[in-house]
């Protein structure tokens, strides 16, 4: 999420996390979170970016004009070679993210709620640990997703 000057975020004054979402529920004076799913995961992600994305450019393609159907019809087909075993989910995510996450096989290291779009955020936390997604749509374009811890 890029840094916008002046947007307020959420600190929790009790685990001091602090987030640009509003939470969804209120902070619990002892500090846990009641065994509601992980704390923090880590994933990488392939993402495809199309003519409707929030920025349609990226390091592989100043000015991307793919349709949405086209991103979808791309993401499928990846997600498939991975399934398929023809290829693993970093070549894909190396050779063809929209993201500069790219350079690192996808990865997105460690995160917690509150740090990704909420579509992600939902889908990254409802995976179990080696779980690759559907394709997930944001404001960023078409994603799949591995949780990788
Ligand atoms: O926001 C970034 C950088 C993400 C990142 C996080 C941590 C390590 C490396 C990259 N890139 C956007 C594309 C993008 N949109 C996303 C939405 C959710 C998760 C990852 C995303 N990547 C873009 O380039 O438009």
């Amino acid at each position: 999420m890029p840094f916008f000057i002046g947007q307020h975020y959420y600190l929790n004054i009790y685990t001091k996390d602090s987030q640009w979402d509003r939470p969804d529920k209120p902070a619990d004076p002892s500090g846990n979170n009641k065994g509601d799913g992980p704390e923090e995961v880590q994933c990488s992600h392939l993402l495809v970016k199309h003519s409707g994305s929030r920025r349609p450019s990226s390091w592989r393609e100043e000015n991307i004009i793919r349709s949405k159907e086209e991103a979808l019809d791309l993401i499928k087909s990846y997600r498939e070679q991975i399934v398929s075993g023809k290829a693993t989910f970093a070549e894909l995510a190396s050779k063809y993210s929209d993201c500069s996450s790219a350079k690192r096989g996808g990865d997105l290291g460690p995160f917690s709620r509150g740090a990704m779009q909420k579509p992600f955020e939902q889908a990254a936390f409802a995976l179990k640990v080696g779980e690759l997604s559907s394709p997930v749509h944001t404001d960023s374009g078409i994603h799949i997703i591995q949780r990788t811890a």
